[in-house]
């Protein structure tokens, strides 16, 4: 059942704001109990605004664990880099790099074995394409159908992406639906349009892996949306 919170702000500096509130507090109630929490955050370019307002929030950022969602099969100081990001922006934390080898599907294997030690994850936000990608995981990619299956076992995967950088590296939905607290950050018309398709269960949105995120989530999803 789809249990959705849609949290619409007019302008995306509060809807930032609000989020930065509310993962603060989240990641500061799981640090009141365990010495560290963990937090999943997207790259590209919606965290980008973010990530400074989140660095000032009165969080201890040396107690916690941090990684990507997903991260672009480039080098770590390539400008595409999600973990690049990561790491700049909240430089406290301490973030995982998936890219664990030489290769990207042994590289997906050790980074999700390594995540498979933090679960269940404090926080997980997610970003999503106009395309309603989640993660890396994009509509008719090879293999999209196992990796967004809820019975499958929590996985890293290599994920192809229609754009460069094409090789992707990226949770599966069994390990990204693993948050105590699951949020999405989603900026723009095209993206809104996306998740009211998805929302109002058109026939045609069924396969999108955000349907899966939102259909298949064991938590309500947090929506952080604003134009
Ligand atoms: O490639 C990616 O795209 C999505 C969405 O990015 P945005 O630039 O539209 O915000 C992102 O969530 C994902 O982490 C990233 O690797």
């Amino acid at each position: 059942m789809n249990q959705t919170v849609f949290l619409q702000h007019s302008q995306r500096e509060t809807c930032i704001a609000q989020l930065s509130a509310d993962l603060a507090a989240q990641l500061q109630e799981a640090l009141a109990e365990q010495s560290r929490a963990s937090l999943l955050l997207p790259g590209g370019s919606s965290p980008q605004a973010l990530l400074p307002l989140l660095a000032a929030q009165p969080v201890e950022w040396s107690r916690i664990d941090l990684s990507p969602t997903d991260e672009r099969w480039v080098p770590a100081d390539d400008a595409q880099s999600n973990w690049g990001l990561l790491h700049r922006g909240l430089p406290q934390a301490a973030c995982l790099d998936p890219r664990q080898a030489a290769s990207p599907q042994q590289s997906a294997s050790a980074w999700a074995a390594q995540l498979s030690d933090w679960l269940p994850f404090d926080a997980v936000l997610l970003g999503m394409g106009e395309d309603a990608h989640i993660a890396s995981l994009f509509p008719s990619m090879p293999g999209l159908v196992a990796a967004l299956d809820p019975a499958a076992a929590p996985a890293g995967l290599v994920g192809i992406a229609p754009s460069e950088p094409y090789t992707r590296l990226s949770l599966n939905l069994p390990m990204l639906l693993q948050g105590k607290w699951i949020g999405l950050l989603a900026f723009g018309p095209v993206k809104r349009r996306m998740i009211d398709s998805v929302l109002a269960d058109e026939p045609v949105s069924r396969t999108l892996p955000l349907y899966a995120l939102l259909w298949r989530s064991p938590l309500p999803v947090r929506i952080y949306w604003a134009p």
